[in-house]
């Protein structure tokens, strides 16, 4: 067994070689081994990454578009040449099947190559006057030092959802990624040096909870992005708000798949095991609970049944379908949920928790988990679970299901399964999420649109990246001007007539 490697900070462009005070071990999930000690910023070294990001700032938004285009195409070349080993650093810490590890870089690139051409389109408008000599033109500015705060199960994805977009828009950032799996995220932070950013623009600094407050009350921090689970969220948001910063959190998740009589029911069992069970649950995008409208729940709850017991667990480098959870604290709370789950009388048709399901060795496996009888007053149906576990509840119809859905407080994403083209039209327009997915479970993020969800799945009413992300990490100006400037005519204390 190899000695556990330190993984540190990255500021002013090089990895901090300072004493951390506070440290975090980071495992490989697949086999429990200690494979690194992340050290946790103060709250003093996170308010000196802001600062120093500051200043690196100025430099940064003096530079022509041109440059600042090119610098990010050049970083979508790099991670694009170094897909296979980010993504191997992802499945490493964070446990994912590689294969999902490289879907989740090529969604990343994606982000990045929207970024790459806005510079050159962050314009504003121009009205001019001719008879009057009076010119009005509007701008779009950086906003200064943006935080970024990310969570453990998009080690890559999430950090490009923020950080291309605020640098293409002339923004320093201050990036603070999951303690529980840094490594791919930092190795990604890296490459923006080689891509010619200059040192200090972007800044890593790991840490947990004292790392974030300091950002959130740091006065130099202009905007944060974040993203976790609810209850943070909502502290992000109103902790940054109240000390005056633009906040956008978006938060965790329960999302449903409603599945009317007409479906084509293995369309439907097929893509209820993809999206329960897919990067082992772990996904805000994950489906949870699955709304059967009578009279094929039993016929849709034989077949995920029969595919979920077809699922292997094992080291995501290996050939199987779903890899460990991110740590043994996390597996042992999602499994505790079998338990809850059969003490609530939910009826349990497959158990996780089984032997047939654990992968050798010392990870932190779980099998995936189906309840059926769900009610809306248990555990597994009020909690985020973030694990492979997926609730079915059962409705009479349509309305019934778009009542449970909307009633739920989360609103990330939601999915129909249906051959009837009106009433997929109805949901789309009556359920309240913010993605939607028709005959497909959630959809996976597309660039140019923005991402993310209502209700408590968002605080700050912004979405991740698309146009909403350019309108977040830059603020409007409109300047009004005259030229020649007038003669001195006295003073005129009435409101201007001729502008
Ligand atoms: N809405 C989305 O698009 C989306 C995308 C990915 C993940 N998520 C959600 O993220 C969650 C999983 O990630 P997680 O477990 O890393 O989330 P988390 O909320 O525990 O942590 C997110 C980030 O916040 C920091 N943090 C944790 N506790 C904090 C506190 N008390 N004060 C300040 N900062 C704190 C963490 O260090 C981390 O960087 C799930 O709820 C999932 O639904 C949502």
């Amino acid at each position: 067994m190899s000695e556990p490697r330190r993984i540190t900070h990255l500021i002013d462009g090089r990895p901090w070689e300072g004493t951390a005070e506070r440290t975090a071990p980071v495992h490989n999930p697949a086999t429990g081994e200690l494979t690194g000690v992340v050290d946790l910023a103060s709250a003093a070294l996170a308010g000196a990454a802001v600062t120093s990001a500051k200043a690196a700032w100025q430099q940064w938004r003096e530079v022509s578009l041109a440059r600042r285009s090119q610098v990010l195409f050049a970083f979508r070349e790099l991670l694009h040449a170094r897909r296979a080993e980010i993504a191997a650093l992802v499945t490493a810490e964070h446990g994912k099947v590689l294969s999902d590890a490289l879907g989740e870089v090529t969604r990343g690139l994606e982000v990045a190559e929207f970024a790459c051409g806005i510079p050159h389109l962050l314009k504003g408008g121009f009205t001019e006057n001719a008879s009057t000599a009076v010119d009005v033109h509007s701008m779009r500015q950086p906003l200064g030092v943006v935080a970024v705060v990310s969570p453990f199960n998009f080690p890559v994805m999430v950090p490009m959802w923020f950080v291309p977009l605020a640098l293409a828009c002339g923004n320093a950032v201050v990036l603070k990624p999951s303690e529980k799996d840094p490594g791919a995220t930092l190795a990604m932070a890296a490459l923006w040096k080689e891509a010619g950013l200059p040192d200090g623009v972007l800044q890593v600094v790991n840490g947990d909870k004292e790392a974030v407050d300091a950002l959130l009350t740091h006065r130099d921090v202009a905007a944060v992005s974040f993203v976790g689970s609810t209850p943070v969220a909502r502290y992000v948001y109103e902790t940054g708000t109240r000390h005056g910063k633009r906040v956008q959190a978006l938060g965790g998740a329960k999302n449903h798949m409603l599945v009317l009589p007409d479906a084509d029911l293995d369309l439907a069992a097929d893509a209820a095991v993809n999206a329960g069970f897919g990067s082992a649950g772990e996904r805000c995008m994950a489906i949870s609970v699955l709304v059967a409208v009578e009279p094929v729940a039993d016929a849709l709850v034989a077949r995920i049944a029969e595919r979920m017991r077809r699922l292997r667990t094992g080291d995501g480098t290996r050939n199987c379908d779903m890899g460990p959870l991110v740590t043994r604290q996390h597996r042992d709370r999602v499994a505790s949920y079998v338990d809850a789950g059969t003490k609530a009388g939910a009826r349990l048709v497959v158990d996780g928790t089984k032997d047939e399901f654990d992968a050798d060795g010392d990870g932190f496996f779980l099998g995936p988990t189906l309840f059926d009888d769900v009610t809306p007053d248990m555990p597994v149906y009020t909690d985020e679970i973030f694990g492979p576990v997926l609730s079915v509840v059962r409705v009479a119809s349509y309305d019934e299901g778009l009542a449970l859905i909307n009633a739920n407080p989360y609103g990330n994403g939601t999915a129909i399964f249906t051959n009837d083209g009106g009433a997929a039209r109805r949901f789309q327009h009556e359920v309240e999420v913010g993605m939607v997915g028709v005959n497909v479970p959630i959809p996976v993020p597309v660039s140019y649109f923005s991402f993310g969800g209502w209700k408590n799945s968002l605080f700050g009413d912004t979405h991740a990246h698309g146009t909403e992300g350019v309108h977040f990490f830059t603020r409007g100006k409109v300047v009004t001007s005259r030229w020649p400037a007038p003669g001195h005519g006295g003073l005129n204390l009435g409101f201007p007539q001729n502008v």
